[in-house]
């Protein structure tokens, strides 16, 4: 893989890879843009079958909180961090150390979080090393595990996402398509149920869809069979690049709306939906809910605060479904243009001269 061409193409600021021996951590952090501010994104640790695919995610991932970060109204910037590695046995308290020291060396460019195999527990690990971290026990006064709050987000984003879709934000009688029954999604079937949802659940981990059976009356499904279930709303709510060419020959659904990353396995999977129709909520803006928790603990966490900020999904997903319409653009590139267009304002904005301790004005003192 040609590192310095990728960094190039998408303009990425750094990637760091951190080892250590001992206690055989593998790691790496990417830092894709820090203009509104440091980079907040969480850690994924996942036992990746090359060390070319965990940078290809990492990649990929950390892009995405640039834009989302942007998109939600938050001043940070978009970083990620992925530990190769086995979440289920890999884990030791030196190698999430051996990480916090890594992250506390880059001095506050990067501030991670909880993703995808990596809990609150492994945060406050990391929190013995580095204050750069989010999502550590409530017991630091801190905000703990997201994934609650990215559902809360992506249940009302899927609401503003059905108004688009069916005229109501009503979900009561609705049949959803939950693809992963992980943290998040289980959180989200909460919701849905109560609001009177019908629900097909699918995961590869067999007791978490033997829970959302139990818990929500939902109906199991293959993991194989979900995209061609008759559904009104799909929602992915496990790993990226599950809308591809593949997919999208089985899909029935009207509306896509979960949590899942980089849900668009390509950006013509994105052209495609809009060509058939499909009301897509652009995966970062649905699903913002968990960085603006975290986020909120860089202020000093107030709950209230944090989820007043994340009701605003709706809103925002709905600005996307408009600026798509006005354009005449697939959704995702909506998306895409209000990030860009706040990063650029912000970059304009703070382009005036202000003195740092780092200025010769300063050292003259
Ligand atoms: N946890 C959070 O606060 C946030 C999570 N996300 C994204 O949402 C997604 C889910 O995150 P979590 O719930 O935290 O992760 P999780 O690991 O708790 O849940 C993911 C679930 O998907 C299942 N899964 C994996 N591959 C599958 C497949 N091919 N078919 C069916 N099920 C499959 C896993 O067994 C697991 O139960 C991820 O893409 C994550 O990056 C995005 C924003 C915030
Ligand atoms: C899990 C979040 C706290 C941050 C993040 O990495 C995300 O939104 O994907």
């Amino acid at each position: 893989m040609e590192l310095f061409a990728k960094m190039v193409e998408r303009d990425y600021e750094q990637v760091v890879v951190c080892q250590d021996k001992t206690s055989g951590l593998k790691a790496i952090i990417a830092i894709h843009d820090t203009t509104l501010g440091p980079a907040l994104g969480g850690t994924r640790m996942w036992k990746y079958a090359t060390e070319e695919e965990a940078i290809e995610d990492v990649l990929r991932l950390a892009r995405g909180m640039t834009y989302k970060n942007a998109a939600a109204g938050l001043n940070l910037g978009g970083g990620k961090a992925v530990i190769i590695g086995d979440p289920r046995s890999d884990k030791n308290e030196e190698m999430f150390r051996a990480f916090g020291r890594y992250i506390q060396g880059l001095n506050g460019r990067y501030i991670t979080a909880e993703d995808v195999g990596t809990t609150v527990e492994d945060m406050d690990m990391i929190h013995q090393e580095t204050d750069y971290v989010t999502g550590i026990s409530p017991a630091f006064g801190a905000s703990g595990n997201p994934s609650p709050v990215t559902a809360y987000g992506v249940y009302v984003g899927m609401k503003a996402a059905a108004k688009e879709g069916f005229g109501s934000e009503d979900l009561a009688g609705k049949t959803i398509a939950v693809q992963g029954v992980g943290n998040v999604a289980y959180n989200l079937c909460k919701y849905l149920h109560k609001d009177g949802a019908e629900l097909i659940v699918t995961d590869i981990h067999k007791p978490s869809v033997e829970r959302a059976v139990a818990d929500f009356g939902a109906t199991a499904v293959d993991p194989t069979e979900i995209y061609s279930i008759k559904c009104d709303i799909f929602a992915p709510c496990a790993l990226g690049g599950v809308i591809n060419d593949d997919s999208l020959a089985k899909l029935k659904a009207s509306v896509i709306a979960g949590a899942a990353n980089n849900q668009l396995k390509e950006e013509k999977h994105g052209v495609r939906l809009q060509e058939m129709g499909i009301v897509y909520a652009p995966d970062y803006v649905i699903n913002a809910g968990g960085v603006i928790n975290v986020a909120d603990e860089l202020n000093g966490y107030n709950r209230d605060r944090a989820f007043k900020k994340v009701e605003g999904i709706y809103d925002n997903v709905a600005r996307v479904f408009e600026i798509a319409k006005e354009e005449n653009i697939p959704t995702f590139q909506a998306a895409d243009r209000m990030a860009e267009q706040r990063i650029e304002r912000v970059r304009y904005a703070r382009g005036t001269f202000l003195q740092n301790e780092h200025h010769i004005l300063s050292r003259k003192k």
